[in-house]
């Protein structure tokens, strides 16, 4: 799925136009920022867009809606093309009309029609497309019925809850029968139990309705629970994109890493199959020289499929799974794998415990519980041992452009 105008190669070049899903790869341009991304998602499909803020994820989404028109590159929705647009001044140019794209888009507030019933709003997609009053009203019906909103037919937009009203936006949306939905952050809005039931709907879309659905969000559990593929979008590129098990699972972006909370080193492999990692002097002169990682998991640091020596790999391990003791003063020695002396630079509660933040790695942080944080009186400046087993570091390859 990835390359393409993301990879910096074929926006404007040829896609698999006669694909059944969306397929979007577009280059567009908002004052200094672009975008280059490209996107593939199959009927029935929720693809979960992550991402930083001004990552360029709303303006993918209105790439696909016609209301951001690319600079170059395509979208086709069910084999059908909405745009064409090539990079040269005479390039063939063709854009359909946003409101003839047959794309649903729906963002973190309802927008309904403030005069009109619930039962109007969700009748008046229908009716934008054609459909005569009384059988608009009737789908209307169903579709209310079917998302559990009959009783609030007759209400105003003004006497609903804020979830209420983003679920009858959402039925609204699906009532002009799009052919690809577009999510964007709906649920960023919603207190906890409305977010859930507007989950759930979501959940049920692709079944329902066999269309693409592409779902932007912040949190990496509506990735998990929704989306079985995600992809990382940062600075307008793609910079992760896969099963969302493996994108947060083994993430290889810091921004990927921390919305799974996890650790991600990078590094190059060494002949005992460890990944190396320098290490930021610290203020106390005492930096960790070189932080050595090995993992033992089966495939990720050991046998046939370890990273070659000299190539470029990632660590990652959970900050719960890193053991902290008093420093016993004699520094590690440097060639110690899996086994580091650091200084506290920061302490914060978190649930259970009290999460460190170490001078010398300052991109990892160590989860200790309570009882422990208590035994080893924990305080900034502190000089601590930290120890991972093998079993806990899960080693992967990465393209060696990311050592330069
Ligand atoms: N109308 C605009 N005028 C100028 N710059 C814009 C405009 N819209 C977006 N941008 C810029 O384009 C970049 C991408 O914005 P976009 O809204 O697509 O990011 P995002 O990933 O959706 O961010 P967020 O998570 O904060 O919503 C940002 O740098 C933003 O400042």
């Amino acid at each position: 799925m990835s390359g393409g105008a993301s990879g910096g190669g074929s926006a404007g070049g040829a896609v698999s136009a006669t694909s059944a899903g969306l397929v979007a790869d577009v280059a567009a341009s908002i004052g200094a920022f672009e975008l280059r991304a490209r996107i593939e998602v199959a009927p029935g499909e929720i693809l979960a867009v992550l991402g930083p803020n001004g990552a360029g994820k709303s303006t993918l989404l209105h790439a696909i809606a016609g209301t951001v028109l690319p600079d170059s590159g395509s979208v086709h929705v069910g084999g059908r093309e909405l745009t064409r647009r090539g990079a040269g001044p005479r390039s063939a140019q063709h854009d359909v009309a946003p409101e003839q794209r047959r794309v649903g888009l729906l963002g973190q507030q309802p927008l309904l029609f403030p005069h009109l019933s619930v039962l109007e709003n969700v009748a008046f997609a229908a009716r934008a497309r054609g459909a005569r009053t009384h059988a608009a009203r009737a789908a209307a019906r169903a579709r209310l019925e079917q998302f559990g909103l009959a009783e609030l037919a007759l209400r105003r937009p003004r006497q609903l809850s804020g979830g209420q009203q983003q679920r009858v936006a959402l039925a609204r949306t699906l009532a002009a029968e799009p052919e690809v939905l577009l999510l964007d952050e709906p649920f960023a809005a919603l207190d906890v139990q409305a977010a859930a039931e507007m989950r759930e709907l979501i959940s049920g879309v692709p079944g329902s309705a066999r269309i693409p659905v592409v779902l932007v969000t912040h949190d990496p559990l509506d990735a998990i629970v929704l989306a079985r593929r995600s992809v990382v979008l940062q600075e307008g590129r793609i910079a992760a994109d896969g099963a969302t098990s493996e994108v947060l699972g083994h993430p290889t972006t810091p921004f990927a890493a921390a919305l799974a909370g996890v650790n991600l080193v990078v590094g190059s492999v060494d002949d005992e199959g460890c990944v190396v990692v320098p290490a930021t002097p610290s203020a106390h002169g005492q930096g960790v020289p070189l932080f050595r990682l090995r993992g033992s998991a089966p495939g990720t640091g050991t046998g046939d499929t370890d990273p070659p020596v000299g190539s470029a790999a990632s660590a990652v391990f959970s900050p719960g799974a890193v053991h902290a003791a008093p420093a016993d003063h004699r520094a590690p020695a440097a060639s110690a794998v899996n086994r580091w002396t650091g200084t506290v630079a920061q302490l914060r509660p978190v649930p259970g415990g009290v999460r460190i933040g170490i001078a010398e790695l300052p991109d990892l942080v160590v989860d200790v519980p309570s009882a422990a944080a208590v035994s080893l009186d924990l305080t900034t400046g502190a000089r601590l041992d930290f120890t991972i087993p093998a079993a806990e570091v899960s080693v992967r390859a990465l393209p060696a452009s990311v050592l330069r």
